[in-house]
């Protein structure tokens, strides 16, 4: 029976019994002396390389691997939560109820009513706040709408396109414009509104509920909706430093001054 020795000196073809260590660095570098893409074939004179996506699948980087997983887990954990996606579904009963929290968190009713409210407003304080709202909410909707472009995630398979008033861009799904408008409007009316601590605990409430209904009535993927509420977050900070007065924006409160 040969000796475990006998054999590796066989392998290796030497005599020595030093035992032979390659690198990961000297198989990649250009020299190596038999690394996977310059190893020839017996009988053939030229190195045969490999094609360059057979490389990258070798070799995929660890932000692409990492990546992916979380994707992977964002569509499998948003399928799992997805629970008033149809009739059928698990909480189907429940899909009405969804739909009107869905409403209450849409654009139009946002932008109706908050250009009604500056078209009845008497007092120049209340006027500068639903100026600036107005703003910010026209602001959330190009930006939800150039990034969704941009972006051009699908919606999750199992959601039914049956939608309150959409535009084009709503076909895709990232960022979620309902959780931007949620974040975006729940820290404006905290900051600008006079509330009683339980109506601000409700406000807060509503954003996270208007949030997580995205991913029951399987419109979105959690990872749209996390970061979409990132986004609506940081727009406030752009709108309050941009903020509307009438010494920045004269011409626009005149134009809403009876
Ligand atoms: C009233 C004023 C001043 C202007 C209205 C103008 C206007 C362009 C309104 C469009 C509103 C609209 C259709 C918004 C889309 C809302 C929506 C369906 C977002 C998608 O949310 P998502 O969470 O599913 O991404």
């Amino acid at each position: 029976m040969p000796s475990p020795r006998s054999s590796r000196e066989r392998r290796t073809g030497s005599g020595s019994s030093r035992l032979e260590f390659l690198s990961l660095v000297s198989q990649r570098s250009p020299g190596a002396p038999d690394s996977p893409s310059r190893r020839k074939e017996p009988g053939s004179s030229a190195a045969a390389p490999l094609p360059e996506e057979d490389c990258m699948k070798l070799n995929p980087s660890f932000l692409g691997i990492a990546l992916s997983s979380l994707l992977a887990i964002d569509l499998w954990a948003s399928k799992r939560l997805g629970v008033c996606a149809g009739e059928g579904s698990a909480w189907g009963s429940a899909r009405p109820l969804m739909k009107v929290i869905e409403i209450s968190g849409h654009g139009v009713p946002w932008l109706l009513g908050t250009f009604y409210g500056l078209c009845q407003s008497d007092s120049s304080a209340a006027r500068e706040v639903l100026l600036n709202l107005l703003f910010a909410l026209l602001l959330d909707l190009v930006l939800v709408a150039v990034v969704k472009g941009l972006v051009k995630r699908p919606r999750p398979t199992h959601n039914k396109m049956d939608m309150f008033v959409t535009i084009s861009v709503d076909k895709y799904s990232f960022p979620s414009g309902h959780a931007t408008r949620a974040a975006l409007v729940c820290r404006f009316i905290l900051r600008h509104l006079v509330l009683a601590v339980p109506l601000r605990v409700l406000v807060v409430l509503w954003a996270l509920i208007v949030s997580i209904s995205r991913v029951m009535l399987g419109r979105h993927n959690m990872t749209d909706v996390l970061f979409g509420l990132l986004l609506g977050y940081a727009l406030y900070s752009v709108v309050e430093h941009c903020w509307l007065s009438p010494l920045s924006a004269p011409a626009l409160f005149a134009l809403w001054s009876h």
